[in-house]
């Protein structure tokens, strides 16, 4: 098939707005699945993202549509995962394409996400085609999301189609405009092989799959090819494409999506980004824009109980050779015992790794609060990276400390602009600039630390809007700030998994917090137990659970014997899950409960 009837495009919407819905109805209009094959949202794989109706992971698929043109074309159509913590994966795979439909909401309208997804493929020079989606909601409201296209992204409301994923209106419209105005990808001609890799997994009989677009020269079974950006060199066992599933083929020509297997260990040995290239023949320059990931957020992931270590080293060690982004170190805390410091892209991706933990391993796992990773320059001079409280150095050692910070893209309904500005500075942040949307909604471009973001603030962003502001963000570098160790004393005994660094203005604040939520959570002892937060051994807030009497069944005088027996298998359960601390027994559910009170 000449090139020139190929097509490259990804879908990019805010969240919910259809694009699984649209997928399918695009593999099921062009015949790519058959009826049997055909099940709900076929291109979200993964149970979880099934379950949360999100897309985390991208799975291309090539698709044949005849147009009215007569002619038979090549889509391929790259899915893009829909979420900030994978911006990185959604910017190579728009990378691999030449155009993209920008879905829209017909009740709702442009979002936040919306707007930083087409900027993600304005960078990447692709031709943008709007497409206003549930059309058939009576609350869908045509006009208006024309003029917020205009006016707020600029694009041509004339080119945007109508359509309806969920009840099959206006499908044709959409493929015919994307054979009409998605150009066909070029090729160079230079003579040299060079392909885009644009995500990889792991197939635990195959070995990895890599994702590939091919931008100039050919890859075939048998090729040694050479991945730029490690040096390595690998000799190429099967090429094919998705249709949806993997078809192996003879080639990968020029304009080409599809996939490599060749014998490469993990995941984390195929970069996303990277370009591929031919051994004997190199490529001078790689394609543009590839940058090595690193994790933003961390976490200690414990096993409840100590047994299990091996069990969870087994399981993080499985799940990294499929998701490259994901980092661990063993570590060990006086309070929880053995474990691992993970690292992730951010806070979704920290939760879907602990839910597959939980799920497909079966492990029953405590995390510690997420921390960001600080800079940090010594008085010496010396500069080392933290990220975990426990190793940051005496207060006396450090000339600074740099936090990493996050603008903000918050639209919000005009009515709750104050209450958001009043959230924003509450978190430590500035609001650069406001911008107006239209006749009742505004774009506020803010600058937080990312710390500040990383628990609740989604969460309270709904609340105060009553669920019609919506975020998005990118990270905005480090800088300098006054912050703290906070340190939770226990009867006396520091406690590390409750250790956090904070700013000082709100230290006193989120030490009387934790300390109040461990008075409520830690059972009363033979013993009064003080529950200290301090700062360099200084204390700042302070609470004091009283004695407990010896006969845990004192206080039920006499006949109810069943009620006496609920209080005894009571209290055996709770030994049961207690770790010691010092002489204090504090329960599983303490560290799980603490570690979700926001700062
Ligand atoms: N009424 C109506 N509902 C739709 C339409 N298209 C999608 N939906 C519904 O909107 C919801 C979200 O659709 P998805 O396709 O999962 O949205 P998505 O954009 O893929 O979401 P993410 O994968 O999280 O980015 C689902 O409940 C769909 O059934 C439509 O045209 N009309």
């Amino acid at each position: 098939m000449p090139i020139s009837l190929t097509r490259n495009f990804s879908i990019i919407a805010h969240i919910d707005h259809g694009k699984t819905t649209l997928s399918d109805r695009l593999l099921e209009s062009t015949k790519t699945i058959s009826d049997r094959e055909k099940q709900d949202q076929l291109l979200d794989a993964m149970d979880l993202e099934r379950e949360r109706g999100i897309t985390i992971k991208a799975h291309p698929v090539t698709m044949n549509y005849k147009a009215k043109d007569g002619k038979t074309y090549k889509l391929n159509l790259l899915d893009t995962p829909g979420h900030v913590d994978f911006s990185y994966e959604v910017s190579r795979s728009l990378a691999a394409c030449e155009g993209a439909l920008l879905l829209v909401d017909a009740s709702q309208g442009v979002e936040a996400q919306t707007v930083a997804n087409l900027n993600l493929a304005m960078q990447q020079n692709l031709h943008v085609i709007p497409v206003i989606n549930k059309i058939d909601l009576p609350s869908a409201d045509l006009d208006k999301c024309k003029r917020q296209l205009e006016d707020i992204l600029q694009l041509p409301a004339d080119e945007a189609v109508p359509a309806s994923a969920k009840m099959g209106i206006g499908i044709t419209d959409i493929l015919e405009a994307i054979i009409r105005l998605v150009p066909p990808p070029k090729d160079p001609h230079d003579g040299y092989l060079r392909a885009s890799v644009f995500d990889s997994v792991f197939d635990p009989y195959r070995g990895v799959v890599s994702y590939v677009r091919v931008m100039g020269g050919t890859i075939a079974r048998g090729l040694k090819i050479r991945m730029m950006s490690t040096g390595l060199d690998y000799e190429v066992k099967e090429v094919g494409v998705f249709k949806p599933k993997m078809v192996a083929t003879e080639k990968l020509h020029p304009g080409d999506v599809g996939y490599l297997i060749a014998n490469v260990k993990s995941t984390a040995d195929v970069k996303i980004g990277d370009t591929v290239t031919e051994m004997r023949h190199p490529a001078p320059t790689p394609l543009p824009g590839f940058k090595e990931i690193h994790p933003l957020v961390f976490s200690g992931i414990y096993p409840v109980s100590s047994e299990d270590f091996e069990a969870l080293k087994m399981a993080v060690g499985k799940l990294q050779i499929n998701d490259a982004a994901f980092t661990f170190m063993a570590e060990s805390s006086a309070a929880l015992g053995f474990g691992f410091r993970c690292g992730f892209l951010g806070l979704l991706h920290m939760e879907i790794v602990q839910e597959r933990l939980r799920r497909e391993f079966n492990m029953d796992v405590i995390s510690t609060y997420p921390s960001v990773i600080y800079e940090v320059t010594k008085t010496d001079g010396e500069e080392m990276l933290v990220d975990n409280p426990c190793f940051l150095p005496p207060t006396q050692m450090i000339a600074e400390i740099r936090e990493p910070m996050v603008k903000i893209f918050l639209m919000v309904p005009n009515e709750y602009i104050g209450d958001m500005m009043q959230l924003v500075m509450d978190k430590r942040g500035s609001v650069d600039h406001t911008e107006t949307l239209d006749d009742n909604r505004v774009m506020l471009h803010c600058v937080l630390p990312l710390n500040e973001i990383l628990v609740d603030f989604n969460d309270k962003l709904k609340s105060i809007t009553r669920g019609y502001g919506s975020m998005d963000y990118e990270h905005a570098g480090y800088q300098a700030s006054d912050l703290v160790k906070m340190d939770m004393l226990i009867a006396g005994e520091p406690v590390d998994a409750f250790a956090c660094i904070v700013h000082r203005s709100k230290a006193e604040s989120r030490g009387r917090a934790l300390a109040g939520k461990l008075k409520e959570v830690i059972p009363q002892q033979l013993f009064v137990v003080a529950i200290q937060a301090a700062i360099g051994g200084k204390v700042i807030a302070r609470e004091s659970i009283s004695a407990l009497r010896k006969d845990v069944t004192a206080k039920c005088y006499g006949g109810d014997i069943t009620r006496k027996r609920k209080l005894l298998e009571k209290q055996k359960e709770g030994k049961k899950r207690m770790k010691a601390v010092g002489r204090v027994n504090i329960p599983q559910e303490a560290f799980i409960e603490v570690l979700k009170t926001g700062g």
